[in-house]
Parts: C-alpha cells; sequence; structure tokens
C-alpha cells in the first residue's frame, strides 16, 4: 500500500505516474487539507480517498506513506500522524524542498523509517528526476519498495543529503525555468507570426528531442552545440546574440538563487 498525503501539484503528479505505471488503485491512498478535495482527486483516478491523514497511515500500515504537503505544514502533519505510523511501521517519504532528515526526525519516534526524496512534476507523465536519501532505519527491503515507487514515476538515483539543495534547484526547480524558455521560443515564433499553439508544440518537441540527444550522446553539452552550429550559419547567430544578452550567466544566477533558497529552508 502506499499513500499521498497531499494531491497538490507534487503529490498528485506522483500519485498519477504510479497508477499510470499500473499500480492498483485500490492500494492507493490519498488525503488532502480539504477532505472533498481528496474525494475529488479519488473520484477522477480510482484512488481510494481517506477522510483524514491519521486514517491514511492505518490504511497504508507497514507500507509507504509520502508527506507531498508544503514544507511548513510538514511538521504538523508528521506530529499527527506520528503515533500511528509508530505503531504501524510505516516508511515515512518527505518530498518537501530544504527539510533535513535529521529535521524531519524530530518530529516522528526514533528510528521511525523515513526517507527525503526530491521528485519534478515530471512526475505525471512517467519522467521524473527524482534523488534519494535514506535514513539509517530504513531497511534494504524498504528502501527496494521506495525505489520501486520512484522507479514508476521516471528516473532516480541515490543522493548524499549534502547535495539535495543542488540536485533539488538542477531537476526539482529546473522544470520551471524550462517552461519559462519554451514559453519564450513561443513568444518569439508568434512575434513572427506562427500560432501559438503550434509555436509551443515544436518548441517543446525540440526541447525533448535535445534532452534526449544529451542522454544518448558520448559528446558533452558545448560539444553537441557544435554540431549544430555550422561556421557563419544561423545557430551561431542566435547563440551568440544569446550570451550577449546573457543567457548562460542568467541560467548560474537563477540556479545558485534557488540553492541559496532550499539551504535557507532547512
Ligand atoms: N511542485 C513541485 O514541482 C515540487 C514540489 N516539491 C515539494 O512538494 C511539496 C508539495 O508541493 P506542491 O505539490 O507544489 O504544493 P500544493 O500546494 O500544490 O499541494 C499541497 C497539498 O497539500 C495538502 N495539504 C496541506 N496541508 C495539509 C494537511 N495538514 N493535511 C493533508 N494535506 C494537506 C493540500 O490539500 C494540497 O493537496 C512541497 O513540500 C514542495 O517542496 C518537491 C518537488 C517538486
Ligand atoms: O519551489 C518549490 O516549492 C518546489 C521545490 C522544488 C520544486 N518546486
Amino acid at each position: 500500500m502506499i499513500g499521498f498525503i497531499g494531491t497538490g501539484h507534487m503529490g498528485g503528479a506522483l500519485a498519477r505516474g504510479v497508477l499510470a505505471a499500473g499500480a492498483d488503485p485500490a492500494s492507493v491512498v490519498v488525503s488532502a487539507k480539504d477532505a472533498q478535495a481528496a474525494r475529488d482527486f479519488a473520484e477522477e483516478t480510482g484512488a481510494r480517498p481517506a477522510t483524514s491523514n491519521t486514517e491514511l497511515v492505518t490504511a497504508v500500515g507497514d507500507g509507504i506513506v509520502v508527506v507531498a504537503v508544503k514544507p511548513y505544514a510538514v511538521a504538523d502533519v508528521l506530529e499527527e500522524i506520528n503515533d500511528v505510523a509508530r505503531e504501524s511501521g510505516t516508511v515515512i517519504v518527505s518530498i518537501a524542498a530544504g527539510l533535513e532528515l535529521a529535521t524531519l526526525a524530530r518530529h516522528l519516534a526514533p528510528g521511525q523509517p523515513l526517507v527525503r526524496a526530491m521528485p519534478n512534476v515530471a512526475a505525471s507523465v512517467r519522467a521524473s528526476m527524482t534523488a534519494l536519501c535514506f535514513s539509517n532505519s530504513v531497511t534494504p527491503a524498504q528502501q527496494d519498495a521506495v525505489r520501486e515507487v520512484f522507479a514508476a514515476v521516471g528516473a532516480h538515483i541515490t543522493l548524499e543529503e549534502k547535495h539535495f539543495s543542488v540536485f533539488s534547484a538542477l531537476a526539482g526547480c529546473s522544470p520551471a525555468f524550462t517552461f519559462t524558455y519554451i514559453d519564450a521560443l513561443k513568444r518569439a515564433a508568434v512575434a513572427d507570426g506562427l500560432p501559438a499553439a503550434q509555436a509551443v508544440r515544436i518548441a517543446a518537441q525540440a526541447v525533448e528531442g535535445a534532452a534526449r540527444l544529451v542522454l544518448a550522446s558520448e559528446l558533452s553539452p558545448a560539444d553537441l552545440a557544435d554540431t549544430v552550429q555550422s561556421p557563419g550559419g544561423t545557430t551561431v547567430a542566435g547563440v551568440v546574440e544569446l550570451e550577449r544578452a546573457g543567457f548562460g550567466a542568467a541560467v548560474v544566477r537563477g540556479v545558485q538563487a534557488s540553492i541559496d533558497k532550499d539551504r535557507n529552508l532547512s
């Protein structure tokens, strides 16, 4: 059994991804701040609604509960479910930005199996990049069960906790950077007369293709860029202008701002 406390952008994306991967809807339980929101989500997806977070943890038992509420709400939720989770031996997975295992553990019983995860919103289409960090109390079998959940919604790696802030910027936040980039590509194309919907589809497919090429190629991204830029050609004219406008430096600054914000949350 797996439970999702919170069915918002990320809890919803994960639950949808797990269901799309073929999980039995009867084995997926959801709760939300507003019980009606959980019922609506359950009705739409086939998952089981719980009327409270403790009811959800009771239903999940020694399975996995993903806490998918905003970071400021995590402590209250953990304290609310603590007793039931301790009795059941539930594996608690937090996906909250910035909250370290040691901070999370303060709200749970000593030895409670606890996992820190950082997925991204592409989990809904089973294309997340997720980092996992396990507390010492998570058994190898429980680790495998958690990995299975995140494998169902994309790629995953196990990462030392000290790298979570940079990972969060690079994989958790960067979909928003990329959506902003695709939107800017669209705007430029619309300015030249292309219909918006067509421009978005073209730009998104081009971004997906480029990302897949990076993953499949032995070449670095810079070397791949050279394969597109003919001397004196159209591409290099565009790249030079992007760099004049500070494109690369802007990306580095954006990533650093996300890293700093994440470190300040803990
Ligand atoms: N949105 C994203 O792309 C990502 C978000 N995260 C993390 O995921 C967590 C959730 O973020 P979002 O989904 O964006 O937020 P959201 O605002 O879309 O969803 C929050 C959900 O939590 C529920 N909730 C709030 N208080 C609750 C309570 N006491 N009991 C039960 N449910 C409660 C709400 O009903 C809602 O379903 C955050 O901690 C965030 O750091 C991590 C990676 C990516
Ligand atoms: O910005 C946020 O709240 C979350 C954390 C990682 C991605 N989105």
